[in-house]
């Protein structure tokens, strides 16, 4: 059981806590990726928590757009001190779970840790990254990854800012011609960072190369002064994240070193001699990294989303389910369980699907390393789909919980508006989801083609191959799972005959990918979704532990399945892989699974192993009173200092002492 059994809680989740038929700490351990890694996360979080730095001296809704950035860069430069006095890194903290609750709306150097220096390291040669990575080291240099511009963010190629090499002088010249060159939105480059990693047009000798990755300062070590020929700033308040200092840069002919180029793979030479990179897309590499990542990253906002829901509707009561009958927990209600048990399910979904995918990044970029490119496109496929697909499914798994709780779920201090900001931004960075998607597509239609011509296919779509051909009736997991590849198939199938329709019509290729590009969204979600399904299914079957927990991982598992069959039954219909009768019998089935796992549910979310700090809502906090901290934060309000405010005196009253003329 789990080590919080004991401490006070309302009666409502006392109860629900001695239902628990399983041990929450093992749950805890299997999130955490084993014992020793849950005892480093807790020991990460106890010198986290007893730093009086991180106390907010006000609740930050309330501070100025200034102050709230410099409250957050405060606490991060603390936290990069407390770190090296520690002995601890810091990447390590910031990616562990122990520092969710620090920063509150954005850290001002996240882009540095994670997007900056993984492209230092992934782009740039040995000799490069000695000079480049001792600095950063010694915090001499603070990086972003400025990239996005004001007229291209998605498309590349489209790119203005121009790195033109100049053979006399071996520099290059960095410039932004046009407005729509202006580099927009890289995290820290307002005014935190002093270097940065721009992506820019290379031109030699009057010919363009494309996108390549330059290592720039962009203002003084000493004084922070932006350079000459670099102007900087703030792009402005944000729906959320608004501490992330999101600026705008541009250039004036602005001159930098030919070896500011990043150069591990591809160069451009003293005499100009450009030699391409083994791959054309290698200077994306980055992007492929954080896409990995952000799987992971909105798996654990949803987790903090269903943790807050779960616990709030077993303190709630609303209602009458039983005419007469005292007011039940709203988690007895069946349409609220089927608000927030599939998120719960989600959750492990997600989970295992970041596990393999960060697995597989890591096999496919050794094997780079030793030269053999041949699996990036299928870690391209896979990573853009999963990307889309956790940052779509978290944001409107946040969404529901957040409905879930009522009026209270839309107050600032349910924290869910800022779990929503944080998780919905996912859709649009690291590769807008619908571009993603069709990235996806590209790579299954080129796949289902190339089948089609008697090759191989690569492991995660080999199942294109050729029709698979369920057996009827068989509503086993991994019947289920072939149900799943012969409606993909079908999706598939159904879509490149539509492409070639068109194209036989007299369509150009491009404008029929574009009029087929609905059907194109649905193969790659519909795929994707396969691989999270399998990955679930497979990953329980693995699993070890006592027998409970594997039940409760199986009851997940089978909710998560049906579910998503049951969303998309119209699919499995078309392909004949589920008749009407297996989908009625697994949707009766979705809902004895709720039945099954509500007595669970909130000891499920206790494994997220959350504190109060971190969950920081009135409305998810562990001993569930709920409505005595609901009033204490509205206490903290500034309008609350007086009984009468200023702006009644100004306004109010005027217009009270005038009164109305007419008689409407
Ligand atoms: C494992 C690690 C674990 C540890 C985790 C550590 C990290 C933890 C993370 C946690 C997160 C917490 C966040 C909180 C804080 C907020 C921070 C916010 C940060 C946000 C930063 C940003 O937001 S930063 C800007 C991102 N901005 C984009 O993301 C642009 C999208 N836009 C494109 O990415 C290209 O524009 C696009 C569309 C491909 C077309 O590119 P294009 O036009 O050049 O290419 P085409 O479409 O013509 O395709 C031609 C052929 O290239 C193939 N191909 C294309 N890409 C390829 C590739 N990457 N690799 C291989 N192959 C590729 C393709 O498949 C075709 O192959 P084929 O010809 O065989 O079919
Ligand atoms: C919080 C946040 C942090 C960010 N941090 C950084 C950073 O650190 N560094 C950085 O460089 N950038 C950063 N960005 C920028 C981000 O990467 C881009 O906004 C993102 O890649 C989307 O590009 P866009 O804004 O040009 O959108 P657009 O591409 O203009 O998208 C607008 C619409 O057009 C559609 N569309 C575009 N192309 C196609 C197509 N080919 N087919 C079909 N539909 C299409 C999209 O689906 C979308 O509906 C950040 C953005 C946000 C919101």
């Amino acid at each position: 059981m789990s080590s919080h059994e004991t401490r006070p809680c309302v009666p409502d989740l006392k109860k629900e806590r001695l239902k628990c038929d399983f041990n929450v700490e093992e749950l805890t351990n299997l999130i955490d990726g084993g014992k020793e890694k849950t005892a480093l996360r807790r020991k990460l979080r106890s010198v986290i928590s007893s730093e009086s730095a991180y106390i907010d001296p006000i609740p930050p809704e309330y501070m100025s757009h200034e102050d709230q950035f410099s409250n957050e860069l405060r606490k991060t430069c603390h936290t990069a001190m407390l770190m090296n006095k520690q002995n601890i890194d810091i990447k390590t903290l910031q990616l562990s779970k122990a520092y969710i609750g620090v920063l509150k709306d954005g850290d001002p150097l996240w882009v540095h840790y994670h997007v900056f220096i993984p492209s230092i390291t992934g782009q740039s040669d040995p000799e490069q990254q000695k000079i480049w990575m001792e600095k950063i080291r010694t915090w001499k240099i603070f990086g972003t990854y400025a990239q996005t511009e004001l007229g291209h963010g998605t498309f590349l190629r489209g790119l203005e800012t121009t790195a033109t090499y100049d053979r006399e002088t071996r520099e290059f010249i960095l410039n932004s011609p046009t407005i729509t060159a202006t580099k927009w939105w890289p995290g820290g480059l307002g005014h935190t960072v002093n270097f940065a990693a721009v992506m820019a047009q290379l031109y030699v000798g009057g010919k363009c190369y494309g996108p390549h990755m330059f290592m720039v300062q962009l203002r003084d070590e000493n004084t922070h002064e932006s350079l000459p020929g670099v102007t900087l700033g703030e792009i402005g308040p944000r729906f959320g994240l608004n501490t992330n200092g999101n600026g705008f840069l541009r250039f004036d002919h602005y001159r930098i070193p030919r070896r500011n180029m990043l150069m591990k793979h591809a160069q451009v030479l003293e005499d100009g001699t450009y030699v391409k990179p083994s791959h054309s897309k290698l200077s994306y590499g980055t992007m492929v990294r954080v896409r990995v990542g952000i799987v992971r990253d909105t798996c654990i906002q949803l987790q903090q989303a269903v943790t807050i829901a779960t616990r709030y509707s077993a303190v709630r009561h609303q209602s009458e389910l039983i005419p007469g009958e005292p007011e039940p927990q709203i988690l007895d209600y069946q349409t609220q369980q089927f608000k927030i048990l599939p998120q719960i399910s989600s959750v492990f979904a997600l989970f295992f699907a970041a596990n393999s995918v960060i697995d597989a990044y890591y096999s496919v970029t050794a094997q780079m390393d030793l030269g053999d490119m041949s699996l990036l496109p299928e870690l391209h496929a896979l990573s853009s789909g999963l990307k889309a697909l956790s940052a779509s499914d978290a944001s409107r798994g946040v969404e529901i919980c957040r409905l879930s709780c009522g009026g209270h779920g839309y107050l600032a201090s349910s924290n869910f508006p800022r779990l929503y900001t944080q998780t919905t931004c996912a859709i649009t960075y690291e590769g807008e989801n619908t571009v993603l998607w069709l990235q996806v597509a590209r790579y299954i239609i080129k796949s289902y083609r190339s089948a089609q011509n008697g090759n191989n296919l690569k492991h995660s779509v080999s199942y294109l191959s050729k029709q698979p051909r369920p057996v009827r009736g068989d509503l086993s997991n991994n019947g289920l799972l072939e149900a799943f590849k012969a409606a993909v198939f079908k999706l598939v199938s159904d879509t490149e005959g539509r492409i070639q329709r068109v194209c036989a019509k007299g369509q150009n290729y491009h404008m029929a990918w574009n009029q087929c590009s609905l059907q194109l969204l649905k193969c790659a979600e519909a795929h994707t979704r396969f691989y999270v399904c399998e990955q679930f299914v497979r990953k329980v079957e693995m699993a070890k532990g006592t027998e409970n927990v594997k039940k409760i991982l199986k009851n997940l598992c089978r909710l998560y399945l049906t579910h998503h069959v049951s969303v998309n039954s119209g699919d499995f219909l078309k392909s004949g892989s589920l008749s009407q009768n297996d989908i009625a019998v697994l949707e009766e089935e979705m809902c004895s699974l709720l039945e099954v796992l509500r007595p669970q549910a909130v000891s499920i979310v206790d494994a997220f192993d959350f504190d109060d700090g971190q969950l920081n809502s009135c409305l998810g906090c562990w001993d569930g009173d709920v409505y005595q901290r609901l009033y204490d934060e509205a206490l903290k309000s500034p309008l609350n200092k007086t009984d009468v405010p200023e702006a009644y005196y100004k306004y109010l009253r005027p217009l009270m002492q005038v009164g109305l003329k007419s008689s409407l």
